[in-house]
């Protein structure tokens, strides 16, 4: 496994707001990344704190080993946000030529192809474009750049969820062709587990969790029964959440669970279903256990 990112101690303030907590994150090569928080819980901040457009007050960045300098953006790397909107009087083509000139190893048949597949005439201006169009813009020159590091803050702001399914098809399809480390940040945390391979979840400046899907898929559970028999069933896991429910407690757990422990819930009527990450994202986060 060779890192291709790695934020170490990163801290952020402005003024008394601390946006970013002596934050510690490693970004594995080739893998694709959920980022998951809530509004305000530092995504953004630490997005535009990687690619160096605003400077931590403490701590380290680094990409293949090498520590970037104060502002330094990693090398082959692309930064997909909103910014497309400044481009206003230029044309898509225009603006894709612009873009193409900071990415060596920008792909113009694809870029073509996802001009197309995404219905976007390459001749309009900026400007006469919907929200959402605007939107794929960004992210096709986040696909056609093949950039090595590429991240997404909020790539289907806008979307209709047919292009939200085909934008995160795309992703996946050009990724097993070319593989590469990227980060998608969202609000739309269902649609993410599907492409993620792995999640970090960001509270108030702070890594709340990070693991892989595969790990939540097999370890996120709502638990529900008599009291005291899920107190005693939940001994020794990790507790999210719990709160009480008509004469029972019902909680969320974030643990593995063994044939053993599925053998002690059906002797003692305990319920167990599978949490969905967005389900999983909301007992963290009121859980705060
Ligand atoms: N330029 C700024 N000046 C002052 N405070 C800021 C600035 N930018 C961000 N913040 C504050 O820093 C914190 C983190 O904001 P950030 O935009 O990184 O969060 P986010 O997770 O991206 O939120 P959202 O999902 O709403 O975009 C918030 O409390 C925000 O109000």
């Amino acid at each position: 496994m060779s890192i291709a990112l790695a934020c170490g101690n990163l801290t952020k303030s402005y003024g008394p707001t601390l946006a970013l907590r002596n934050l510690d994150l490693q970004f594995e090569e080739n893998v694709i990344y959920g980022l998951l928080g809530r509004n305000g819980a530092g995504k953004t901040t630490l997005l535009n704190t990687i690619a160096g457009g605003i400077a931590a007050d403490s701590g380290t960045i680094e990409v293949s080993g090498k520590k970037l300098g104060r502002g330094e953006p990693p090398k082959d790397f692309c930064y997909v946000r909103d910014q497309y909107r400044h481009f206003g009087s230029a044309r898509v083509m225009e603006t894709l030529q612009i873009a193409a000139s900071f990415h060596p190893r920008w792909d113009w048949t694809y870029a073509r192809e996802l001009l197309n597949l995404f219905l976007i005439d390459p001749d309009k201006k900026i400007r006469q474009l919907s929200s959402g169009t605007r939107s794929l813009i960004g992210n096709i020159i986040g696909l056609a750049s093949r950039a090595q590091l590429t991240l997404y803050d909020e790539p289907v702001l806008g979307l209709d969820v047919l292009m939200r399914e085909r934008f995160y098809k795309t992703v996946l399809e050009d990724y097993a062709n070319h593989p590469r480390t990227i980060l998608l940040s969202t609000h739309l945390i269902d649609e993410i587990a599907p492409v993620a391979e792995k999640i970090f979840i960001l509270e108030s400046g702070s890594l709340l969790l990070q693991d892989d899907m595969e790990q939540i898929r097999m370890s996120a559970y709502l638990v529900r029964g008599n009291s005291e028999t899920v107190f005693s069933f939940m001994a020794g896991k990790r507790v999210l959440y719990h709160e009480a429910y008509g004469r029972g407690t019902l909680a969320a757990i974030y643990e593995k669970l063994d044939e053993r422990d599925m053998r002690q819930a059906r002797e003692q009527n305990i319920s167990i279903e599978t949490l969905s990450l967005q389900k999983l994202f909301l007992y963290l986060i009121e859980g705060g256990l």
